[in-house]
């Protein structure tokens, strides 16, 4: 899979070293940003990584800040972008069983290094259950969204 990362400073480590696993598990990794551990503003990096997930151009996110929330508040925000936190592997399985969510965000200040592994592990290796109850609550979900977000074919760039 295409998979784009991004964050703020409070994930820069984290985003190091799974962009090394999921290179590993045989993805294609895109880091946009940040590239050190200096200060910035997680909108600059989250938001255009959304964009490019939203347009297709990447199969999925995951992007890492300090505790996951603020790159999830972001990413909602764009249609075609269901965004989830997760600390624990059963999150990320249900995350993608129940909820087919296409970025995962996670926290660099509240997991380590073996926890996030499993993490993006599970949540690479997990596909949405087709199970009708699943498939009628996400098309809700998705009603909702085409209700209240812009297609991006309406906004000005
Ligand atoms: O966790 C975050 C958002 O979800 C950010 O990483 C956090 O708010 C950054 O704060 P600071 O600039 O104080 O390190």
């Amino acid at each position: 899979m295409k998979i784009i990362l991004a964050g703020d400073h409070a994930g820069y480590e984290l985003k190091k070293e799974i962009a090394a696993q999921l290179t590993a598990m045989g993805h294609t990794v895109k880091d946009a940003g940040p590239f050190s551990g200096d200060s910035v503003d997680l909108s600059d990096f989250v938001y255009p990584a959304s964009l490019a997930v939203a347009k297709h151009e990447y199969d999925r996110g995951i992007f890492i800040d300090g505790v996951g929330y603020g790159s999830a508040l972001i990413a909602n925000r764009i249609l075609g972008i269901d965004a989830v936190v997760c600390q624990d592997p059963f999150c990320a399985k249900l995350a993608r069983q129940h909820t087919n969510s296409n970025v995962l965000c996670l926290g660099g200040k509240i997991i380590g290094s073996a926890i996030a592994a499993e993490i993006v592990k599970t949540w690479m290796t997990t596909d949405p259950l087709t199970e009708e109850k699943y498939l009628r609550r996400n098309n809700k979900v998705k009603e909702i969204s085409k209700r209240h977000l812009r297609s991006l074919d309406e906004i000005k760039f």
